[in-house]
């Protein structure tokens, strides 16, 4: 078939970039000739993450509507406007044959006015609770796929397909030596590797709870990847060692996933999907300051099959430590662990939600 156009639109944090990313590089198998533009909202992760993987990208000014009154939130209803108005040139100059939402707000802008001129337009949810964004488009779309059951709470049942959370190619087939990987950090290849990962965004509880424990992790011969965020870097890299690396971000995660023994993570949707296909021990320690508490919602579909455990921000300084000593000792645990959590894998989600999308280009 000729050259389709597609747009993809989402962003704000890593979790809504990295699916859209995964769809485009499967269309993109598919149909090597296809054109892709991605929008996504200037300032933000996407602009910078978007072009290192290849494609091209335009920028919304829009931000998210806070809870309290600020300047940002007098300054929301210009910001939608230019944005719909912005939106409405780049679907005019594009002409795509179809669009694809993964969240956050610059989605919101773009498939509006895509779907407005008859565009076919999907979704792609990756938490258990829905998203703002996609809430106010749901009617708008013609297919919503999503990773959890009980969906139908959110959104329209006919409209919804479970496909599970796209996983970048890399992570999924998990090809890389884990010498190699370690040899890539500067690690030792003889000694346990745990690894810790803040969401894309890095978690200032999880840095605060790693900088207290540095000497209990020493004492166990235990040496870290310590994904620190973009945000707290400069406080946290006075930490760097042979044993211990700082990071801002990890731009090699298969390497990440591939070095380690044991995982401490936040409970993000993506990072529990790619969790899940990892298949390692990992105790989830979830963000509470996310809309409906939502990462404990993702990270107890696992707890309550026995596929990673979790503990509480506000549990931390009583259990975190009686929980990994518990895990870090007992290799059976590790292993039962990390058996139940790849059974709940979805490793073909990506491709399953390409199938969808070309369903709707073929009507
Ligand atoms: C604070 C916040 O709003 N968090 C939300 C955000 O999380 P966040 O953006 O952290 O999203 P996820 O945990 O879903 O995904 C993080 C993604 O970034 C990648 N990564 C992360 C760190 C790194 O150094 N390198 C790297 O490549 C991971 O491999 C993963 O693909 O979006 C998720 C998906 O909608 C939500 O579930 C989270 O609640």
């Amino acid at each position: 078939m000729g050259n389709y156009r597609f747009i993809l639109s989402g962003g704000g944090t890593g979790g809504h970039i990295y699916p859209a990313i995964a769809i485009a590089n499967e269309l993109k198998k598919r149909h090597p000739n296809a054109e892709f533009l991605f929008v996504g909202a200037k300032d933000r992760m996407e602009m910078e993450k978007v072009p290192q993987a290849g494609y091209k990208i335009e920028g919304l000014w829009i931000s998210g509507l806070q809870r309290k009154l600020t300047l940002k939130n007098l300054l929301f209803p210009i910001k939608l406007i230019s944005s719909l108005l912005k939106a409405g040139k780049i679907v005019s100059k594009f002409k795509p044959h179809a669009v694809i939402g993964t969240g956050g707000f610059a989605s919101g802008p773009l498939l509006r006015m895509a779907s407005g001129r008859g565009i076919p337009c999907v979704l792609q949810e990756q938490n258990s609770y829905a998203g703002i964004t996609n809430k106010l488009l749901k009617d708008r779309v013609a297919k919503i796929c999503v990773a959890y059951d009980g969906m139908e709470a959110f959104f329209p049942l006919d409209k919804i397909v479970k496909t599970g959370n796209p996983v970048r190619g890399d992570l999924v087939t998990m090809g890389a030596d884990k010498n190699v990987a370690l040899d890539f950090f500067g690690l030792s290849t003889n000694k346990p590797t745990l690894l810790v990962l803040g969401g894309s965004l890095g978690a200032r509880r999880i840095n605060q709870l790693i900088e207290e424990k540095l000497g209990y992790f020493k004492g166990h011969g235990i040496q870290l990847i310590w994904q620190c965020g973009k945000l707290y870097f400069e406080e946290y890299k006075k930490y760097d060692s042979k044993e211990v690396k700082v990071l801002d971000f990890l731009n090699r995660m298969d390497y990440a996933y591939t070095a380690s023994d044991l995982i401490i993570s936040r409970a993000g949707a993506s990072s529990v999907s790619e969790l899940c296909i990892v298949g390692k021990p990992v105790i989830f320690i979830p963000s509470p300051n996310v809309a409906e508490d939502h990462q404990t919602k993702n990270a107890m579909a696992l707890v309550k099959e026995n596929a990673a455990l979790m503990v509480k921000e506000k549990d931390l300084d009583n259990d975190f430590e009686k929980i990994f000593t518990k895990v870090f000792q007992s290799e059976a645990n590790q292993n039962q662990l990390a058996m139940n959590i790849k059974k709940l894998a979805m490793p073909n989600a990506t491709v399953a939600i390409v199938d969808e999308i070309e369903k709707l280009l073929s009507k």
